[in-house]
């Protein structure tokens, strides 16, 4: 159990023992709620993924959802995602674990995905209602056989367990510093320190799209989080939305 004292937090935070989803519950709850309530799971029995994947949610792993009211553009949601895949490698790097971030959301240990993020919303084409912005990260859970060779905890990293606590308190205390940086505006400092952790930017990748695949080289990533991939013919394309493999077979 998380055991939480929500006076250290100093914030809301919804904690369930169980839940379908804590992304799901934000949504039934986030017209109302506050801007910075948590909610926090022990284990989700439907966690969800990007492209509604299944996210393995046993006891154990940090299952968290955040409710935010930006008052920004629409357009600067995306934005959104890298500022949690920072506060999540800094909260990695707290632990001495040193991680990179796979375009768009994923954050890695030696290659192997450690933390997920779901980010989603209710927008107009001008105003922000709310953002669920859901992180998983696991921390002292066993993961799938399944997923050994792709997946990773920060149990399996370090050798040892760690308080869950302590990872969520970090996490919350990185996101808050980060969130402030984006309602300030400073996009361009936080993408260049995005930037620094890159797992891709300057490597062959695959990226698989809705309409397929296409491979290249990622060279940068744009103002608006677009992935730039110089394809093998010479061509630059701006990718919105993909799943990148560094594998080749
Ligand atoms: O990598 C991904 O595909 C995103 C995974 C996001 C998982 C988290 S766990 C907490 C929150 N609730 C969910 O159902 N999903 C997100």
């Amino acid at each position: 159990m998380l055991n939480l004292n929500t006076k250290i937090i100093g914030r809301k935070i919804i904690y369930l023992q169980e839940v379908d989803s804590t992304n799901e519950f934000a949504k039934g709850i986030a017209p109302q709620e506050e801007e910075g309530t948590v909610i926090v799971a022990d284990i989700q029995t439907k966690g969800k993924g990007r492209k509604l994947r299944v996210w393995s949610s046993p006891k154990g792993g940090l299952w968290m959802s955040i409710i935010l009211k930006p008052n920004v553009h629409p357009k600067h949601l995306t934005k959104l995602v890298f500022i949690s895949a920072l506060a999540v490698v800094e909260t990695l790097a707290e632990f001495g674990i040193e991680s990179k971030i796979k375009w768009p959301n994923d954050v890695l240990v030696g290659g192997k995905k450690i933390c997920g993020i779901l980010s989603e919303g209710k927008y107009s084409e001008n105003r922000v209602e709310y953002v669920i912005l859901g992180l998983g990260i696991n921390v002292n859970n066993e993961l799938p056989k399944e997923l050994k060779d792709t997946a990773t905890s920060i149990r399996e990293v370090l050798g040892f367990e760690v308080p869950l606590i302590d990872v969520f308190k970090k996490l919350i205390g990185k996101l808050d510093k980060e969130y402030l940086q984006y309602l300030k505006g400073n996009y361009e400092e936080i993408l260049g320190r995005w930037k620094m952790y890159s797992a891709i930017i300057g490597k062959r990748v695959r990226i698989i799209t809705d309409d397929g695949e296409i491979a290249g080289v990622a060279i940068d990533i744009d103002e608006n989080g677009a992935l730039i991939l110089k394809q093998n013919n010479g061509v630059l394309e701006r990718i919105y939305y993909g799943d990148v493999s560094l594998r080749f077979s």
